[in-house]
Order: C-alpha cells, then structure tokens, then sequence
C-alpha cells in the first residue's frame, strides 16, 4: 500500500514528547515544517488509563499517531521490575493503539526495540528472527509487551485496514536521555560514570559484567529521521529496524 502524502497542517499526536526519542521526532517534525503537534506529559494524559486516552482521542482526533511513550530502561531496570515493563507497555500501547483506530487516525507508528529479538539471533538481525528462539531473559517482560505492540498493528491491518508500522531500532543515545545510575542504558550509564570519575579524580571506573557483549550504537537524531521518513513512505505489514541490532551475547 502506498502511503498518501501528509499534509504539513495535519494533526500529529506524538506521544513521549519529552522522552528521548520523541524530542527528537518532535525536532525532526518542526524542521520539516509540520505546524500541527499534538503533545501531552505524562501528568496531562496518563496513557495507561484506557478511559482517558478514548477521551483523549475523541475530543482531539489526531490524524497521525508516533508512539513513543512506554516505560524504558537499562537491563537492571527491566531485570528489577518485570511486572512493570510487561504491564505498563501492554496498557500503553494497547490504549493507544485501540483508541487510534476506534477515532479514524489515518496513519499510526509504534515503536518497540531490538531486544523482541531471540537472544541468539543471527547478526546484524534480520526481521525474519522474530519469534525464532528464546529472548534475552533480563527484558523478555519487555520484549513481550514489545512483539504484542508490532502484532497489534498487524491484526488490526489485516482485520481492519487500519495503516499501523512498527520500527525496531537498536540501543539510542543522545538529548534527553535517562542518565539515572542504575536505571539508564549502558551509553549514557557510562557517560555518566565516566564523566563523574574525571570530575572527581577518580581513578578506576567499574563497568557491569564480563565486558564481551556487542551493541549498535544509534543517535536519535538519526532515529528520528527514519521515523518520520517511515511515517512518510511506509505502510505495510512487516517491521522494520533501524540500526543493525546487534543483540544478544550477554
Ligand atoms: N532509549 C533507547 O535506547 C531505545 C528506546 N526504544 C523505544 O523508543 C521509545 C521511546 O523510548 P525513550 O525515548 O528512550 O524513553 P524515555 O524514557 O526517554 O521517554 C519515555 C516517554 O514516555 C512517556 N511516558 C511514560 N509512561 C507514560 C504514561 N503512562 N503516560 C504518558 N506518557 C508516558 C514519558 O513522559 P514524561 O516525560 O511526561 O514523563 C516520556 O516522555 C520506547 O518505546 C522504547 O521502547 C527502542 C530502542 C532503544
Ligand atoms: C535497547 C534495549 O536496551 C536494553 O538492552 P541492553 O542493551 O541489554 O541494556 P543496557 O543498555 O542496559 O546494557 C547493555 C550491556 O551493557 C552492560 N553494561 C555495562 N555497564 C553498564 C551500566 O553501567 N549500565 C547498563 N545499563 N548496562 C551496562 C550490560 O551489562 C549489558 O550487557 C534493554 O533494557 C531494553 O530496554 C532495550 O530495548
């Protein structure tokens, strides 16, 4: 399916707007001269209350959707609090996703991530992975709530026509990131520890495990470039991932 052009004055909800990456679609989209952003903080719309986002949805109708709100983190925070990256992403994305297509959007992209890959997938990872063998089990809560999201937007294509993609990129960096100590992902997680370890005279610095995983580095800058050329040029059934992926190897 072809996608139609968007027009510059369309409405388009980006949820997670003060997150990582969607600051940077946020950029991305006013560089390119889109003039309608529709933008709410977690405080505004707690995407995990179903009533609220139906709400939401009908009173404002957006006519594009990019999903990047969910709960995020490093490999100790998903391996910390599983019950909340299956449940806080299953509602966030089952919510958005439903509400979406109930009130007519036009067009909606879901973001998940690398790790819905088999933790021995071949590399770099091709889509065709998907469901091939065991996940990594620190984020397979996670990765669950993830591989959901990308076959939500598949049935509800095939059931209902309704034009949902879903992008996989690899590990992100870059303005606003998390930098917490524990909870944040290993790029800024380092950023930090080494930067505080310079600042302080320290001499060593310790880095968590055996130092042999792998990992794609990506900056959401040019993550968010692929997004929107994907909202732009994209529509049909299968994932795409932006980045290589390099995963697994833990
Ligand atoms: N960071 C990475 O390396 C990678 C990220 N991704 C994916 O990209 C997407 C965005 O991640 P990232 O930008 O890093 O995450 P961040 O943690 O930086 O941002 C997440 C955003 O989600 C919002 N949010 C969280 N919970 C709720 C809620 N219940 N209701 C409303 N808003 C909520 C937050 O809002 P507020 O600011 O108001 O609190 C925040 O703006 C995610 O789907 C993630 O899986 C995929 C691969 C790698
Ligand atoms: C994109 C993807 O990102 C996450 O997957 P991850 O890449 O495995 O996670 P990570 O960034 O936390 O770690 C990468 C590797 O690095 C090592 N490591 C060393 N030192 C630190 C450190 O200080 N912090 C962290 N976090 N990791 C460290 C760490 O032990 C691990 O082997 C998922 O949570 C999931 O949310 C997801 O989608």
């Amino acid at each position: 399916m072809d996608p139609a052009p968007i027009d510059k004055s369309a409405t388009i909800f980006v949820a997670g707007h003060r997150g990582l990456v969607g600051s940077a679609v946020v950029r991305k989209l006013k560089s390119l001269c889109y003039t309608n952003l529709l933008l709410r903080t977690h405080a505004e719309l707690d995407l995990t209350s179903q009533s609220s986002v139906d709400a939401f949805f009908a009173s404002h109708k957006p006519h594009y959707v990019i999903l990047a709100a969910a709960k995020v983190g490093g490999i100790h925070a998903n391996n910390t609090y599983p019950a909340d990256f299956i449940t806080i992403n299953l509602q966030i994305q089952t919510n958005v996703i439903s509400s979406a297509f109930k009130h007519n959007t036009r067009k909606l992209l879901f973001l998940g991530s690398s790790c819905i890959y088999p933790k021995f997938a071949p590399q770099p990872i091709p889509e065709s992975a998907l469901l091939t063998g065991p996940l990594e089990p620190t984020n397979e809560w996670y990765a669950i709530a993830k591989i959901s999201g990308i076959k939500m937007c598949q049935a509800f294509r095939i059931q209902h026509s309704f034009d949902a993609i879903s992008a996989m990129p690899t590990n992100l960096y870059g303005p606003n990131d998390n930098f917490h100590p524990e909870n944040s992902h290993v790029l800024p997680a380092l950023l930090r520890r080494f930067h505080e370890a310079k600042v302080n005279n320290v001499e060593k610095v310790i880095v968590w495990g055996s130092g042999m995983p792998l990992r794609e580095f990506l900056h959401v800058d040019d993550l968010a470039d692929a997004v929107v050329f994907l909202l732009e040029n994209y529509s049909d059934m299968e994932h795409v991932n932006v980045g290589s992926g390099e995963g697994g190897n833990h």
